[in-house]
């Protein structure tokens, strides 16, 4: 379980709104002081460039729905989106498509199982379960509209792009590396046009998703990214409504379940903000009606999830009052101690 090592932070009622520009501020570098030093997990392998990232980078950056950025540390620093960009894809085709054929065919309910589990869709009858997971963030890539894999990465980077409020470019030596070696992507995506459950080119759509996870970005973009989420889908920065608001309370909900793969619920307990990571040590956490949260440091836990990320974004939830599920009455009894089991 994440041990997020918060019992020093007082927990914060959640109120309507964060606290003053401050008081955030501090909170912010106070969380990038206090896990400066933490060098537990390590950095993902499986993909040949990430393994050369710089571990020691660490940024964080919360970004308000009035727009307002609190950027400290690597805040700027851009690494790839990777599974993060999950989350934005499936808020595309759930405008485009409608919840309702995107919760048919790709569901809404949590695998238990890893990121790229093969299992799970054997075990569930090629249904992907969720948009979160590899299999069904392939399927969901599969829907994006376009008569041409072209047309369809169009759309795919210019919503990604509207979320974050800038062009967004994608790293090419991460897509040639994971390209290389991305077997075990092929592989779901051929299991899911076994099952008839994947339309087009198996090769076509792996490389699409690919190609997505390689967008560069920052722990500011990834929190302005949320931030629009938690705006009912207008970018607070640019203004721009990127999708609608009952989108955005869809995507914050399928985050809530699936976003931290099998440790959501654990994470729902710690941090009660819903959130989605990447392998490249990104986390995102939105809090609905308030901001985001944008983390990054390389430094994984087991189920590939950014250990300084989770911490800092737990400890950032608890000072500022973020926790969906807190009322003024449980605040009070939520428990000071850490938690025991460790994050590795
Ligand atoms: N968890 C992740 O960030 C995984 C993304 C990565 N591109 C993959 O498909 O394996």
């Amino acid at each position: 379980m994440l041990n997020t090592r918060s019992g020093d932070v007082a927990q914060q009622v959640s109120t309507g709104s964060l606290p003053g520009w401050e008081r955030v501020d501090a909170l912010v570098r106070d969380a990038h002081e206090h896990l400066l030093a933490d060098r537990d997990g390590a950095v993902a392998d499986y993909i040949p460039t990430l393994a050369a990232a710089d571990p020691e980078l660490f940024g964080i950056a919360v970004v308000d729905v009035t727009g307002g950025a609190h950027d400290v540390g690597d805040a700027v620093t851009a690494f790839t989106i990777q599974s993060i960009s999950k989350a934005f894809v499936y808020a595309l085709v759930a405008q485009e498509l409608g919840r309702d054929l995107v919760g048919e065919r790709i569901g809404v309910n949590n695998t238990g199982l890893a990121f790229n589990s093969v299992v799970a869709l054997e075990l569930n009858d090629g249904h992907p379960m969720n948009p979160m997971v590899n299999a069904g963030a392939i399927a969901t890539t599969a829907l994006v509209p376009g008569a041409t894999a072209a047309e369809k990465w169009s759309r795919l980077t210019a919503a990604m792009s509207a979320f974050a409020g800038r062009h967004l470019a994608v790293d090419q030596e991460v897509y040639a590396s994971e390209s290389a070696t991305n077997d075990r992507n092929r592989a779901i995506a051929r299991l899911l046009r076994s099952y008839d459950r994947l339309d087009g080119d198996p090769e076509e759509i792996v490389d699409l998703y690919t190609r997505q996870c390689s967008l560069l970005v920052s722990a500011h973009d990834l929190a302005v990214m949320g931030a629009t989420l938690a705006d009912g889908g207008v970018n607070p920065v640019s203004g721009e409504q990127v999708v609608s608001d009952a989108v955005s309370r869809d995507t914050v909900a399928v985050l809530a379940s699936s976003g931290l793969y099998e440790h959501s619920g654990e994470w729902l307990l710690e941090v009660g903000v819903p959130g989605k990571s990447g392998v490249s040590g990104g986390v995102v956490a939105v809090a609905p009606g308030k901001g985001a949260i944008g983390a990054f440091s390389p430094r994984l836990d087991k189920a590939g999830n950014s250990v300084r990320g989770q911490r800092a974004t737990a400890r950032l939830s608890r000072a500022l009052g973020l926790n969906i599920f807190a009322s003024r009455s449980s605040n009070a009894e939520l428990p000071t101690t850490d938690r025991t089991r460790g994050v590795t």
